[in-house]
């Protein structure tokens, strides 16, 4: 049994809008005391002058990034740094004694080629192979015992939930999927750039990297392991003007005779006693609104009987199941503290 506020966890990269999200997940978790937040621009401002909606809930300071001093406070750091610098610091922390979760595409695949493909060279490929895919709900027993977690993508979260049961259960042709997804601003980070600037985006909604997106290798690689054969996969995400939340319709030809009733009570049977993943009742569809600020992933089905095409539809909020609510999950399950901890918000009705 864990004494309230004893794991000690450090966030570097805490000002961005994954980093903060996880500083307000974490500062509301009755198990954990945060112990250091990282930022460089930030360096010595509280994180309530940063953030001032958090108020006195956080008045922790910004510091430098120092491996030692940070390691030395913490059981577990959160890297939420841009991908292709946590393969630099991470291999410090963990011969440091500290366990880690990252929330880039560092430590995501175990296929260090496709990696290299999409990202760059990999510094630090021997850890791609200890290194556990954070999907709570499909890889709980192997985060568990894992010292390092790669936090799964947005989209990548919002396909493969509805996807992998499906796929294990040999329910559905994973040669031709194809994924129309949406996604809020904060999906782009906090950095000013043109394509995020309010007049480029406002009134406006846009594909962009149309079959081109580093996160179809990532969603192959993890479905191929559930379907057990190489998956084949279209993905074409889309921007809308809100800051938070990410809708993804997947379609996907169902096996012969395969009935909705087979495809729900496959998602149902699979995600029995799983609190964050919720299947909508018959004929209704997840909204992003229903998840905003929660950890949840609610997923709606509908079978084309017309063109015998399986329709899915999931949402999340991309900074909490897509990012920080997620990391919040994997923290738990490596602590053996229950996996909703902190994570248990109602959402909002309207
Ligand atoms: N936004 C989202 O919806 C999601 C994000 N993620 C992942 O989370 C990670 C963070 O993303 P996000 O919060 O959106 O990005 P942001 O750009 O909002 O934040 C990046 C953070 O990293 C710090 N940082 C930036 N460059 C450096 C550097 N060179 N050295 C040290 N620190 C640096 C920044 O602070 P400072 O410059 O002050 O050091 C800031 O705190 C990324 O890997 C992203 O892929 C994953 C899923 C969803
Ligand atoms: C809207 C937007 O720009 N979204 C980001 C993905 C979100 C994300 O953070 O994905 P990672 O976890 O892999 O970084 C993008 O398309 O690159």
């Amino acid at each position: 049994m864990l004494k309230s506020g004893s794991i000690r966890a450090a966030v570097v990269g805490a000002t961005g809008y994954a980093g903060a999200e996880l500083v307000r997940l974490l500062a509301g978790h009755s198990d954990v005391t945060i112990t250091a937040i990282t930022s460089r621009q930030y360096a010595g401002v509280p994180f309530n002058q940063v953030y001032p909606a958090v108020g006195t809930a956080v008045s922790l300071v910004c510091e430098t990034f120092a491996p030692e001093p940070i390691c030395e406070r913490a059981d577990i750091v959160f890297t939420a740094l841009p991908h292709k610098l946590p393969m630099s610091i991470v291999p410090e922390l963990l011969d440091r004694g500290v366990r880690v979760v990252d929330l880039s595409a560092d430590f995501r695949f175990s296929d260090v080629a496709a990696y290299e493909r999409h990202y760059q060279a990999h510094t630090a490929k021997e850890l791609c192979k200890k290194s556990v895919y954070g999907l709570c709900e499909v890889y709980g027993e192997k985060i568990k015992k894992a010292d390092l977690v790669g936090n799964p993508g947005c989209y990548p979260t919002s396909v493969l939930l509805p996807l992998i049961p499906l796929a294990r259960a040999g329910l559905v042709d994973t040669k031709m999927i194809i994924v129309d997804a949406k996604s809020g601003v904060s999906g782009a980070g906090r950095s000013p750039s043109l394509g995020v600037h309010f007049c480029e985006v406002n009134e406006s909604f846009k594909a962009y990297k149309v079959a081109a997106h580093r996160h179809a290798p990532e969603m192959e690689e993890i479905l191929g392991e559930a379907a057990g054969t190489p998956v084949c996969l279209t993905f074409v995400p889309h921007l809308v003007p809100m800051t938070r939340g990410m809708l993804s319709t997947i379609y996907v030809n169902p096996e012969q005779a395969v009935s909705e009733q087979d495809v729900r009570q496959c998602l149902a049977d699979y995600y029995k006693g799983r609190p964050f993943v919720r299947l909508c009742g018959e004929g209704a569809f997840p909204e992003t609104r229903f998840v905003r600020g929660t950890n949840f992933c609610d997923i709606g089905v509908r079978l084309d009987t017309h063109a015998n095409r399986l329709i899915l539809v999931s949402a999340i909020d991309n900074l909490v199941k897509g990012a920080a609510g997620q990391a919040v999950q994997n923290m738990n399950l490596m602590f053996g503290v229950d996996e909703g901890r902190g994570l248990d918000m109602i959402p909002f009705p309207v």
